[in-house]
């Protein structure tokens, strides 16, 4: 399926065995949480894969912890708590965002003494207008698009400790970034960044998003899957579209569904299967852990690197 060199493969029987403990359940509260945001969310995959995961993460953060606090002793400085950043990289449509939302409520139940945020570096993708002024229309998703700057001196700003931090907001409705709004970000201990380009390595900058993760999720798929998924996803944005025509997606909602979904399918072929072939999946190899799920998301396999 892939080149494997360097990750152990485990079947999701392997991976479910490594941590099955009855006497933590799900409360009903976090369930509906996580239905909330998506109801078509496989309740046995949050037990067989994302609960052993969350206690996988939390050898890490411990470990991680223990040794901030001896490196701060060797330095003689004084311990400072910093914060955990979990990145989590994959295609457009493959489920970044819906992952990444699974994760910090599951890192809430299980850390609730925790303070566990999320952002996604769609809010440092350039406006429209400045996609625009710069030639970049046509290349939204890609490297050149976002501002790597910007997302690289936030990432930095939270590993130094800074207590209040604002993120831009982009979304899907307008497709374009928010005016006037940011995401206020205060003093994680533990910080999810999703988004395709969080594995990448940008030509603009000498330090990439993955200097500041301490461990880094690939959420794979067959690009044939994806692409469903993406044009299910457009139509669920048309049907939120057509009563609102302040909603980006409204004038595909005056053409035939048809034709709209056509339209659709050439975006996916000519700007996000292009990006992820030629820039999103050179970055798998790079993560510490890949997720692969198949038909209606269902995870099949888990891939951790040796190394
Ligand atoms: N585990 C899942 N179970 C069921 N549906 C899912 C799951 N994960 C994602 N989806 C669905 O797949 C589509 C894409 O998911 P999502 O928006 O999370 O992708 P993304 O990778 O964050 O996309 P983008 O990069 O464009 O923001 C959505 O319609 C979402 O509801
Ligand atoms: C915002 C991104 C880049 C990633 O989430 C993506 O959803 C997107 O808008 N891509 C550009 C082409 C498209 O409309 O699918």
């Amino acid at each position: 399926m892939m080149d494997l060199m360097n990750y152990d493969v485990f079947s999701k029987r392997e991976w479910r065995d490594f941590y099955q403990d009855a006497s933590v359940p799900l409360t009903q509260a976090s369930l509906r949480q996580i239905k909330a945001f998506n109801d078509r969310i496989s309740l046995q995959d949050v037990q067989d894969i994302y609960i052993p995961l969350v206690h996988y993460l939390r050898l890490l953060i411990k470990h991680f912890d223990e040794w901030q606090d001896s490196k701060a002793g060797f330095l003689r400085q004084k311990p400072r708590h910093v914060p955990y950043i979990i990145g989590i990289a994959g295609s457009v449509a493959v489920g970044k965002s819906t992952t990444a939302r699974l994760l910090k409520v599951l890192l809430n139940h299980f850390f609730s003494d925790q303070r566990i945020e999320m952002i996604t570096t769609d809010g440092f993708l350039y406006s429209t207008a400045e996609l625009k002024k710069r030639g970049l229309i046509t290349r939204k998703g890609f490297p050149e698009s976002y501002d790597m700057k910007a997302l690289i001196t936030f990432l930095n700003d939270v590993k130094s400790g800074k207590q209040l931090m604002e993120v831009p907001v982009y979304s899907h409705k307008i497709y374009d970034i928010v005016p006037n709004e940011v995401q206020e970000i205060e003093r994680p201990d533990v910080l999810i960044i999703e988004g395709i380009n969080t594995l990448q390595l940008p030509s603009s900058e000498q330090i990439y998003v993955s200097d500041f993760t301490d461990f880094s999720i690939y959420v794979d798929a067959r690009p044939k899957l994806i692409e469903e998924w993406y044009l299910e996803r457009f139509k669920a944005l048309l049907k939120l579209a057509e009563n609102d025509p302040d909603n980006y997606y409204h004038s595909y909602t005056k053409m035939p569904l048809k034709d709209a979904v056509e339209e659709a399918k050439s975006i996916w072929f000519n700007v996000d299967l292009p990006n992820l072939e030629d820039y999103i999946l050179p970055t798998r190899s790079r993560a510490n852990m890949i997720i692969h799920k198949g038909e209606q998301h269902i995870i099949d396999q888990v891939m951790l690197r040796k190394s």
